[in-house]
């Protein structure tokens, strides 16, 4: 008799995730096995999986679990690790929700960013402390065809190139990973946006993310646009002394992006469960190892 393994389906601002509950990390999900769940036409189809393990229970959060009970194990849609995922941390939230792991209000969730705080609000929307960018000195440039743009490097957790374009459709269909020099900035990759202004504190943005390609929108990415963005318009915080809220549309829907005086960043927007099934062991097994 095969084996059925219990998942879920959810998103964030259409950010799509499988999320494969294992409290005890008993699962070994090789990054063929995660890059087959997420395929679109022959898996389950996502932009990334969701792995849900204790954090007792998993090596990289154990020294996380006195602060936080579940280690939001992320991978990217080709199998490959990512320190975090803004989106993907508000989906595991609602998921721990769903399940009766947790309720409604205060919460925190350890990643490999670290521990986030997150608030599930009555309203649907959940908050998450997703803590403080970080933005290496140095230039950086990004180039789609005929066009190049300076971009700003931001690190929140993940890496991030933000180029502030005159026209979202000059990013091209953003199949192939936009190349960024000088490449030696990014020895991991990078995810990178590319932003146009929509008015006073109001941007849209696309991304290119690493390990996923074009998705329909990126939480770390919004915040680094949120942090660029108020560099570049004389609101940074930290100088102002006034936390700077930033409207940040994606093609999936819309994130709101405060960064405080201190330079805690928070991230407020949706999330989403749409689905519960099972999957078949041996299909994963046997079809990709
Ligand atoms: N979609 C995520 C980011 C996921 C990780 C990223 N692709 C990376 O490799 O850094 C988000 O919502 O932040």
């Amino acid at each position: 008799m095969s084996t059925r393994i219990a998942f879920l389906k959810g998103h964030g601002t259409e950010n799509d995730f499988v999320i494969v509950p294992d409290p005890d990390n008993a699962l070994e999900l090789s990054p063929a096995a995660v890059a087959a769940l997420c395929d679109r036409r022959a898996g389950l189809g996502g932009d990334g999986v969701l792995h849900v393990v204790r954090s007792a229970a998993h090596p990289e959060a154990r020294g996380m679990a006195d602060e936080a009970e579940w280690f939001m194990d992320y991978r990217n849609g080709d199998g490959s690790v990512a320190e975090m995922c803004g989106n993907g941390v508000r989906v595991f939230a609602r998921y721990l929700q769903h399940a009766g792991h947790v309720a409604e209000g205060d919460l925190t969730i350890a990643t490999r960013a670290g521990v986030k705080s997150v608030h599930i609000a009555k309203d649907g929307d959940i908050t998450v402390g997703m803590g403080r960018a970080r933005l290496p000195e140095g230039d950086v440039t990004v180039t789609v065809g005929e066009h190049s743009w300076p971009a700003r490097n931001v690190n929140m957790g993940n890496p991030h190139a933000v180029a502030f374009v005159a026209d979202l459709a000059h990013a091209g269909d953003l199949y192939t990973a936009p190349p960024v020099s000088p490449a030696a900035t990014y020895p991991d990759g990078v995810n990178v946006e590319f932003v146009v202004d929509r008015g006073p504190r109001h941007v849209a943005m696309r991304v290119h993310e690493r390990g996923s390609g074009e998705t329909r929108s990126c939480g770390t990415g919004a915040c680094a646009v949120a942090v660029a963005a108020a560099r570049r318009d004389g609101t940074d915080p930290a100088a102002t002394g006034t936390p700077a809220t930033y409207t940040v549309d994606v093609p999936g829907g819309r994130l709101v992006i405060t960064e405080r005086p201190d330079g805690e960043i928070e991230m407020t927007g949706p999330a989403v469960i749409v689905a519960e099934g099972e999957f078949d062991a041996e299909w994963l097994a046997h079809a990709f190892g």
